[in-house]
């Protein structure tokens, strides 16, 4: 396989932990750009990267960059994709991708046109503990799919200026937690869920703060998800089948499963991957991904969460400045 140029744009929390998964295999990012310069250059020293953009633009204009890594907040995604992918850049780009599907659709339609790889960094998309749950479920052990139970909460403080609740900055508990439990739920789902309620409490800047969601698909395979960005939940999933259940913690990054079996109650626990090791295991899927091995993506995946996400927020009425 190639040796790719990684480069992030944006250097924050999550910017940190790509640039510690690619030393994690000897790698360095090959360039970052940043809104504040200065932070880009301290991220560069940080992590021995010898590339810094005086401005964002250049990067999208660099030859020698193969992948790029958008880690700014959710409404400004858009911008940088239609910018790297016209540049025929390859593009990982932090969840939530878009605001909506309007814009994801675009940026789907660009990374055709330039045959570039356009994905979400969906950790569970690509967490090995999934590849072995699936192959178990796709074995016909645990029977048919019933119900699935999501919970995530998460306690951010009320700093209504912070990209959780500031609706300048795509806050939300949808589109920063929800995103992960209806990845889930679509991932184990038969098809995408096509009947959906919703109940929702807002923060004082308008944007989610607390949601609960009830979803049923075509085969009546049902889930619900229950989210906080101001109380803490168990990041727990129960995945209910009519010959037993799976219960999974931290599931974002899980790496162990709890099965118990209906018909006597006994229990088998599956573990595969680390927690530790969840960006390492999305730079791997993305390059395969460039190589020709598209589907590792879940791409389609990403597309019926973002519609199920977009859906939910119409029948709300709750709009980002960007879609007013
Ligand atoms: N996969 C995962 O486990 C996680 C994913 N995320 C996702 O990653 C993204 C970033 O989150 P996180 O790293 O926590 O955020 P941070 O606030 O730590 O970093 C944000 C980065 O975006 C830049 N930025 C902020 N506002 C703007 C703007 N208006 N225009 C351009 N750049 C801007 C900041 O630049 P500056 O230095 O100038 O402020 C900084 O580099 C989000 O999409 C989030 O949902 C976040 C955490 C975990
Ligand atoms: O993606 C993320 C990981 O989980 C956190 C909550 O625990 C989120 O806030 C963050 O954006």
């Amino acid at each position: 396989m190639k040796n790719y140029n990684w480069a992030t744009l944006g250097c924050g929390v999550i910017a940190n932990e790509l640039a510690a998964a690619l030393k994690s295999r000897g790698q360095k990012l090959y360039s970052v750009a940043n809104r504040t310069h200065e932070k880009a250059v301290a991220f560069a020293e940080k992590y021995g990267i010898e590339k810094v953009y005086n401005d964002i633009d250049e990067l999208f204009k660099d030859e020698n960059v193969d992948i790029i890594y958008i880690s700014t907040p959710h409404n400004t995604h858009i911008k940088y994709l239609r910018k790297a992918l016209a540049a025929g850049k390859h593009v990982l780009c932090e969840k939530s991708i878009t605001l909506n599907s309007d814009e994801l659709d675009e940026a789907i339609s660009l990374a055709e046109k330039n045959h570039v790889v356009l994905a979400e960094a969906m950790t569970i998309f690509h967490m090995p503990i999934y590849k072995a749950l699936l192959e178990k479920v796709n074995s016909g052990d645990l029977g048919e799919l019933r119900l699935i139970q999501m919970n995530f909460g998460s306690y951010k403080e009320y700093n209504m200026n912070n990209r959780f609740f500031n609706r300048n900055l795509a806050g939300g508990a949808m589109l920063d937690i929800g995103v992960y439990a209806l990845s889930f739920v679509r991932m184990f789902m038969s098809s995408c869920p096509n009947d959906v309620l919703s109940q929702v409490k807002y923060a004082e800047t308008g944007v989610d703060e607390q949601a609960s969601i009830l979803l049923k698909n075509k085969e009546e395979e049902m889930a619900t998800v229950i989210l906080s960005l101001h109380a803490k939940q168990p990041k727990r999933g129960t995945i209910s089948f009519d010959k037993g259940y799976v219960e999974i913690f931290e599931y974002p990054r899980g790496m162990e499963a709890k099965i118990t079996y209906t018909a006597d109650g006994h229990c088998e626990t599956i573990s595969a991957g680390h927690t530790k090791d969840a960006l390492l295991y999305e730079v791997e899927d993305m390059e395969k991904a460039i190589e020709g091995d598209k589907a590792l993506m879940h791409l389609d995946y990403t597309k019926d969460v973002m519609k199920i996400m977009t859906d939910i927020r119409k029948s709300w009425g709750m709009k980002y400045p960007e879609e007013e």
